[in-house]
């Protein structure tokens, strides 16, 4: 169905009112658009969803964004808010060797909110389900001192066993797929006033809206992998997960591991270190394997370290030494 434009540009969340909110929302997302091998059976708009069990087994995570403390509107479009939404909670899908199905979407924000922003929300959350190949079943409304959105993923398994954090075994190639440290860098740009350029596009769109490769967690499934994580607070600290898990070491190859070329400048702009970001910046959603040593790895990983013995001290080397830098993003540092 067409989306229609609500109100006018002017008009706010509180004027128009939950139901009129509610129906702008639905406007963009029916039953009918839902992908195949999503199993919809009653799409959103009654009081609950319903999908058909998938072969093998249901996954489910929550992720919540929070303005001012992951997102700002002066940086962030509503569109791209509600694609990092989804595509954050989809992340920890693929993470676990699952498909993304569907997704809920809570919504809390003040009445001041302009209702466009609210639509292009909705659209950025369409776009990434879309992408993933899910459908949005549904979500709720609410009011609140500033913007707050939840997203709960549903996941199938397709009837491969998940790979959880704790399976890594000592001799495992550790492999990344996808970049860690841009989405970093574009935080860091847009922390100093950088919202637009050409020079740091990609940068800027790393932290605004995040393209996790969600077919890489089934592939790497299929492909025996003993460990699997999404880098969302920073690599070295998804890495320790997935050591301390395992009752391993992560001992990751600083070759492996050089900044893209494009992250050089902006580092020394501001006088920041561009492998910190490689190493400790959050927010990439890659993912980040392990696989037996000789396993063909799934197209887009590239080993990047081994596992190695012990389970007591540094749970990350870095080319055979305790990574003594930070490692990452944790909520009220
Ligand atoms: N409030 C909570 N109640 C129940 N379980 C929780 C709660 N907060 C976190 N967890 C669980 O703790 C585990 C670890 O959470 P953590 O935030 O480290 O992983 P994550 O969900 O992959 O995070 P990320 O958002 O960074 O991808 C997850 O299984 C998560 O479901
Ligand atoms: C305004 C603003 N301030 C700081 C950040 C950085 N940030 C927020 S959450 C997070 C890690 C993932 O969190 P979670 O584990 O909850 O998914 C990072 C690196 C941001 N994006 N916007
Ligand atoms: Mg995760």
């Amino acid at each position: 169905m067409a989306a229609e434009s609500v109100g006018s540009p002017a008009e706010s969340a509180g004027s128009l009112g939950e139901d009129r909110l509610v129906a702008s929302v639905l406007a963009r997302v029916t039953g009918a658009d839902a992908p195949a091998g999503v199993g919809l059976v009653v799409g959103p708009g009654d009081d609950a969803a319903v999908l058909a069990p998938p072969v093998g087994g249901l996954v489910l995570s929550t992720d919540t964004l929070v303005e001012g403390q992951d997102f700002r509107t002066a940086w962030s479009s509503g569109a791209d808010v509600g694609a990092k939404a989804a595509a954050q909670n989809f992340a920890d899908i693929a993470a676990m060797g699952a498909r993304p199905v569907a997704l809920l979407v809570s919504l809390s924000m003040p009445g001041g909110t302009p209702a466009g922003w609210v639509e292009d929300l909705s659209a950025g959350v369409a776009a990434e389900c879309a992408r993933a190949g899910a459908a949005l079943v549904g979500g709720d409304v609410s009011a609140a001192s500033e913007v707050v959105v939840t997203g709960t993923a549903v996941g199938a398994t397709d009837g491969v066993a998940p790979v959880l954090r704790s399976g890594a075994r000592v001799g495992d190639v550790v492999a990344l797929c996808g970049e860690t440290g841009p989405a970093a860098a574009g935080l860091a740009l847009l922390e100093t006033g950088t919202t637009h350029s050409e020079e740091f596009a990609r940068l800027l769109a790393a932290q605004r809206r995040p393209v996790p490769p969600y077919a890489a967690g089934p592939a790497a499934a299929r492909a025996g992998a003993t460990a699997l994580i999404d880098t969302s607070d920073g690599l070295v600290r998804d890495a320790a997960r997935i050591a301390r898990a395992s009752g391993v070491r992560l001992d990751l190859d600083p070759a492996a591991l050089e900044p893209a070329p494009d992250l050089v400048a902006p580092a020394e702009r501001l006088g920041a270190d561009a492998r910190t970001w490689v190493l400790t910046g959050g927010e990439d959603h890659a993912l980040l394997a392990c696989f037996p040593a000789g396993t063909a790895l799934p197209p887009g990983y590239r080993a990047i370290g081994t596992v190695v013995e012990g389970s007591d001290g540094p749970p990350v080397l870095f080319g055979g030494l305790p990574w003594r830098g930070g490692s990452g993003w944790t909520h009220w540092a």
